[in-house]
């Protein structure tokens, strides 16, 4: 099942440079919510910092509260366990090009110490099939390789690889900006269905994917959260100018 998120007075840093500014935002479980804003307003910043990625850099820092469910995400809990709980994918497919279909899927569980292999192939079976991969690739499942899948395919099996191991929220960073239209509207059928099961968090410039995909929308601008809510208030009713401005086209 899917938690909520509460996202407490966020501040983030790349060495001395203040790139998120006290964000407060609470996301609903079992619900999408997309993050529009202009290139460098620090959206992936923003979701990096909800599963511990962005300490992954040495000269990041971040201030403020998380809370994925009940879990305190910088106080109660490593960056692996958050990780485990919060997975990720990013905007270019990264599966891992020398690994089988059914090893790429199965890695995290390997990793966690996991052998049995009867447990291995249900859960690879039903996370191919979460991501609506199964039919195309389940009888070449440990034959081919994660790179001789195709664009589309390769971030379903991504998306696969990060439901394996059983998340409550799925961070997607533009997911669908390096796919064709038909692989765009898949992942965004998929999106649709995980909903029921998992929290959702996924940038995009694209607002029509927002609208079509998301039940609320946050617009960022400068490091700064300007409006949150209902993804049909943003497009119609935003009560910031700025917000306005933005989804008009006027700038960005
Ligand atoms: N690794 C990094 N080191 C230093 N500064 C960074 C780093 N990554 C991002 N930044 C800076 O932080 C700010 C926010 O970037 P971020 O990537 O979060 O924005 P974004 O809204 O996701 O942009 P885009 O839509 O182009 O992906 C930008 O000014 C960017 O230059």
């Amino acid at each position: 099942m899917g938690v909520g998120i509460q996202v407490e007075n966020l501040n983030a840093w790349y060495g001395s440079t203040h790139t998120l500014h006290e964000i407060n935002l609470e996301l609903p479980a079992n619900s999408a919510t997309a993050l529009i804003g202009p290139s460098g307003c620090g959206k992936s910043t923003f979701v990096r910092c909800l599963n511990r990625m962005h300490e992954t850099n040495p000269i990041a820092r971040v201030e403020g509260n998380v809370r994925i469910g009940e879990v305190d995400v910088y106080k109660e809990a490593s960056p692996v366990e958050i990780r485990r709980r919060v997975g990720m994918v990013f905007q270019r497919p990264n599966p891992f090009p020398t690994m089988s279909i059914y090893d790429n899927v199965a890695s995290g569980l390997k990793l966690n110490g996991f052998r049995n292999r009867k447990v291995l192939d249900e859960v690879v079976e039903r996370s191919l099939r979460q991501a609506a991969l199964w039919n195309e690739v389940k009888d070449d499942l440990k034959r081919k390789s994660g790179a001789s899948l195709s664009g589309g395919q390769q971030q379903r099996l991504c998306i696969a690889r990060a439901l394996a191991v059983d998340p409550e929220v799925l961070l997607m960073d533009e997911p669908a900006s390096a796919l064709d239209p038909a692989s765009t509207s898949k992942i965004e059928d998929l999106i649709f269905t995980l909903k029921d099961e998992y929290t959702i968090v996924i940038v995009t410039h694209n607002m029509q994917q927002a609208a079509r995909v998301a039940e609320n929308t946050g617009f960022f601008l400068n490091g700064h959260l300007v409006e949150f809510a209902p993804t049909n208030t943003i497009f119609t009713k935003p009560s910031d100018k700025r917000t306005e401005d933005y989804i008009t086209g006027r700038f960005g």
